[in-house]
């Protein structure tokens, strides 16, 4: 299948903001805001990863999503490792990952109960340019004043544990069977590999590159969809044209060319890079 341009589905969400990112238009005063904005695969296929660009004025709810082994057990095609590339911050912009110390479950869902959870959680100062790795079963929150770009398995299950008072749904007994009781632990990352390319997460459930500027052969194994995030720059592939602010799904082998100023994401299931 030849180069394919994502086209983009805007999620409102309480969290969200009226002024994005250049490159998205902004929602019109006095509508709900927008949160999240989904590259979305043509057609019935459900592919192993989902992409989004998400935008924060508050935080999210204090959340956890199954792994692929409990997700099957409901009948569900896979959990939901994610990792978040970050695009811009405020200076006390904040991520929660995990507990401080480990907690027992009992302890943990009482935490959710009174509110308490979100002083029990670990919350690690971000800027822009850092990224991080979440395994499924970490209890986490995404903070106020980001936009970053989430690259996570295709899936939509989130247990919400709090939601600050929002009235929105909570899943307690289900976030808290699925919860890892113990500090999240950041995976180690390979970085630069080669001039221009680094890798930023390999495994075990996605790799992420980031690419700077240059023409560069991509090779994927039969079966393997790779997805072009451009972050910067504008360029070509297989006849597609893209800019910053998109997203181009690849099969097979293409040529990816980006103006010398691209700083580029490219993310493909599995834990082996290519
Ligand atoms: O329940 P909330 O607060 O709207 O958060 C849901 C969002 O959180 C995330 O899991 C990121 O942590 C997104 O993938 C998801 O859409």
């Amino acid at each position: 299948m030849p180069a394919q341009l994502l086209a983009t589905h805007r999620v409102e969400k309480p969290w969200g903001r009226h002024r994005l990112w250049p490159g998205f238009d902004d929602p019109a005063e006095g509508s709900e805001p927008i949160g999240e904005i989904w590259f979305q695969t043509p057609g019935d296929a459900a592919p192993d990863l989902l992409i989004k660009y998400l935008f924060t004025s508050e935080k999210l709810s204090v959340q956890v999503h199954p792994d692929d082994r409990a997700a099957h057990l409901r009948g569900l095609p896979r959990g939901k490792d994610e990792c978040w590339v970050i695009l811009a911050a405020e200076p006390d912009s904040t991520i929660a990952l995990g507990p401080r110390e480990r907690v027992e479950s009992d302890a943990l869902r009482n935490a959710a109960i009174d509110g308490s959870i979100e002083e029990m959680l670990d919350w690690k100062p971000v800027r822009a340019g850092d990224v991080l790795y979440a395994p499924s079963g970490t209890v986490h929150a995404i903070g106020a004043g980001l936009t970053l770009i989430e690259v996570q398995q295709n899936s939509e299950t989130t247990y919400r544990l709090y939601d600050y008072g929002r009235p929105r749904e909570l899943h307690l007994d289900d976030g808290i069977a699925v919860a890892d009781l113990d500090p999240w632990v950041p995976a180690p990352a390979p970085g630069a590999v080669e001039p221009g390319r680094s890798i930023l997460v390999e495994g075990p459930k996605f790799i992420l590159e980031r690419w700077e500027g240059g023409d560069r052969v991509v090779r994927l194994p039969h079966g393997v969809t790779g997805w072009l995030i451009p972050v910067r720059g504008v360029g070509d592939v297989d006849g597609v044209a893209w800019q910053a602010g998109e997203c181009v799904t690849l099969t097979g082998s293409a040529v990816v060319s980006a103006s010398e100023d691209s700083d580029l994401l490219f993310a493909y299931p599995g834990d082996a890079r290519i």
